[in-house]
């Protein structure tokens, strides 16, 4: 159970939206099952999955991380908006496609994050290292990624049909930093090491309040409110959003499920923080049910906007033919 006085709600950001509380449960009552057989979002305590990272801080990091490259990214602000470069443009005459890409990526040796964090002062660039763990890290850490209890994990995998894992990101934030709010297409458990994360997450079905980018745009998956301004006159129904909230501390792990919407800030003045994720691609969706889940209906959107903007070339005029096809006929 996390002490009261670990952090208090001075050290989290304002936001005005309504939110719940994400349950905690221990790992060992069998309604943590249940939660993910639903896809609903739960923080499961006492896991001991990535005990053995306990240890994991910046010496022991910088002394056993090797001499590998880390993907470390840099924002003149607090907010770290994923973008996926691939996704970026050739600079068209059309102005409306140009992308400015709100971060950029530096290759990184451990020892230099950790001197630029140390060294840091505020009007700097904040830095958010974000790298898959692979086989180019050091053997310590090689050893205490393989003493992360799988056969947990495994089973939970089993159980509930997921697909194959895909990747573990490491995350090393600084204080305050924020991920906004967006989705993934794959399953999540999200295991906290250091420091305190406050994550808040909404259900798919709330697709229409959070905007999201096109899906070509770099931007794809990701909300265009910004939580701290909302445009409510672009984004009307971001009035109707409502969350679940919950702080992940030291041995937490919380299950995002896929499709769910989630920003996650590093809290402020707590110091930096280290996570684990763990993605795994989704299960055989199998006999299709109707009526359809909510994730579904996003699935088909997402194809319906790839198809149209293939077929019609000019994403500019997917609005219009969408328009056309539903205004006065299916409203
Ligand atoms: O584990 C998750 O899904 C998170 O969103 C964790 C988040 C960082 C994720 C960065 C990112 C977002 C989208 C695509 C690729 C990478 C955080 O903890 O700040
Ligand atoms: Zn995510």
């Amino acid at each position: 159970m996390a002490d009261k006085k670990e952090w208090d709600q001075s050290q989290l950001r304002k936001y005005d939206i309504q939110l719940d509380e994400i349950p905690r449960l221990s790992v060992k009552d069998p309604k943590v099952d249940e939660f993910i057989a639903d896809n609903k979002p739960v923080i499961i305590t006492d896991t001991r999955l990535v005990a053995s990272a306990e240890r994991w801080d910046l010496d022991y990091l910088e002394q056993n991380m090797g001499n590998g490259d880390f993907s470390v990214f840099l924002s003149r602000n607090h907010k770290f908006k994923y973008f996926d470069d691939k996704k970026i443009l050739p600079t068209s005459g059309d102005s409306r496609l140009d992308f400015t890409p709100p971060t950029r990526r530096v290759d990184m040796k451990l020892p230099e994050f950790t001197r630029k964090l140390r060294q840091w002062r505020r009007g700097e660039e904040r830095m958010y290292l974000q790298q898959a763990l692979n086989n180019t890290v050091g053997p310590a850490i090689v050893q205490d990624f393989l003493n992360f209890r799988w056969e947990w994990i495994n089973s939970k995998q089993k159980m509930h049909s997921w697909g194959p894992l895909t990747s573990n990101l490491l995350l090393i934030a600084m204080e305050g930093n924020v991920t906004p709010c967006h989705y993934d297409e794959q399953q999540n458990f999200f295991a906290e090491v250091r420091g305190f994360k406050r994550c808040i997450l909404f259900p798919p079905e709330q697709f229409e309040c959070f905007y999201p980018h096109p899906v070509y745009h770099p931007h794809d998956r990701q909300s265009q409110v910004d939580f701290e301004r909302p445009d409510y006159t672009r984004f009307p129904k971001f009035r109707e959003a409502r969350g679940q909230e919950a702080i992940v501390g030291p041995g937490d792990v919380l299950y995002i499920p896929i499709y769910w919407w989630h920003h996650i800030e590093s809290i402020m003045r707590g110091g930096y923080t280290i996570s684990v994720n763990f993605w795994y691609k989704a299960g055989p969706t199998g006999q299709i049910v109707y009526p359809l889940k909510d994730h579904q209906k996003v699935a088909i959107m997402r194809n319906v906007e790839k198809m149209l903007v293939e077929a019609l070339q000019d994403p500019h005029e997917v609005g219009p033919l969408l328009r056309a096809l539903v205004l006065g006929r299916y409203t």
